[in-house]
């Protein structure tokens, strides 16, 4: 396997597109209409690079195929999940210099919400246990440690921060707020059967899927706007049983969920990430020489680390979807 690294940065140039939101590892770009130049109102590119980030940074080595599995992972979930949910996906027939690892979407107007379900408690859920007894104001049971599978998934929310900041947890009441109630109800469940649905169907593949965040949107032609229409929506006089509730982003995919090996979770201690575990082990190993403490950025990898995070990625694809992964097509 020769390696091909895709994107030093997170969102390269692409010709006939022009980027709109760069995320850390991500782009959306608008496809340009090849006889005005004007944007396609209609439909974005979203692309995943080779990036990858951990400790709050991303990091300046690429993992070669680590948008190309990220993105076919998802595409499978999307149609795993399509008796739950509509999706934003129109086509894989991408230009070559993102083969694989870009999908045409229908533009939406997406929630002002991150939904968030969790079916093990860790992290910032955790840590609110610890403290409240509670994660997102819904009560939990006594004696929960680092890793334990909550009775059953709970919505936990949070604000959209702007780029690069962490997102705030919010309660279901201010969701409701946000969205009225009727929308906050119907995201909730749907956040909730998609990550019961995805922890069915890991579970027989020896995953566990901890956590995961989904973003959902409306067509705009649903609400009444017009494509290019950037007006403020009044989300609490849209009725989810008129409308379609759209899964949008990427579903549970590693960057947007916490992957665990079954045969490793032991409740008590930290679990091991199934995708991201060499990379932490190693940067917090002295052979980096990196203090993550420090605001300094993480070293360049070593190509041991960088081959054996993509045999991860390979590994975790090729576990849950029971398909062989080829870099560069769409599967
Ligand atoms: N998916 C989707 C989507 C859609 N189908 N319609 C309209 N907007 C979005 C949209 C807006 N922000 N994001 C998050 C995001 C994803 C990828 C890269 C980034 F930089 C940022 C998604």
């Amino acid at each position: 396997h020769v390696p091909t690294a895709h994107t030093p940065e997170a969102a390269p140039q692409l010709p006939g597109h022009e980027l709109l939101y760069s995320g850390k590892v991500r782009g959306l770009y608008a496809p340009l209409d090849p006889a005005t130049g004007q944007r396609d109102q209609e439909r974005l590119l979203l692309v995943a690079s080779d990036r990858i980030s951990a400790y709050d940074h991303v990091l300046d080595t690429p993992i070669p195929d680590k948008g190309s599995v990220l993105t076919q992972m998802s595409l499978w979930w999307f149609d795993q999940l399509a008796d739950l949910a509509p999706h934003h996906v129109i086509s894989t027939d991408v230009p070559e210099q993102v083969a694989g690892r870009a999908v045409y979407v229908r533009r939406l107007r997406m929630l002002p919400v991150e939904c968030v379900a969790r079916a093990f408690l860790t992290g910032g859920g955790l840590a609110e246990y610890a403290a409240t007894g509670t994660v997102s104001g819904v009560p939990l049971p006594e004696g929960l440690v680092d890793g334990s599978r909550l009775p059953e998934p709970v919505f936990t929310p949070s604000t959209k921060a702007p780029m690069g900041e962490h997102d705030q947890p919010i309660s279901f009441a201010e969701v409701e707020e946000l969205v009225g109630p009727r929308l906050a109800a119907r995201v909730r469940d749907l956040t909730v059967a998609i990550l019961q649905r995805g922890n069915e169907i890991a579970a027989d593949r020896g995953i566990l899927i901890a956590d995961t965040k989904v973003e959902f949107g409306i067509d705009p032609a649903q609400l009444g706007l017009g494509d290019g229409a950037d007006e403020e929506i009044d989300w609490a006089s849209v009725d989810p049983d008129v409308v379609d509730v759209v899964l949008a982003d990427e579903v549970l995919t590693p960057d947007s969920s916490r992957f665990w090996r079954a045969s490793e979770w032991a409740p008590g201690r930290t679990q091991t990430s199934y995708d991201k575990q060499v990379l932490r082990d190693w940067l917090t190993s002295p052979a980096s020489g990196w203090d993550k403490a420090s605001d300094t950025p993480p070293p360049t990898l070593p190509d041991d680390v960088v081959e054996l995070t993509r045999a991860r990625y390979v590994e975790a694809y090729e576990t849950l979807t029971g398909r062989p992964f080829t870099a560069g097509t769409p599967a």
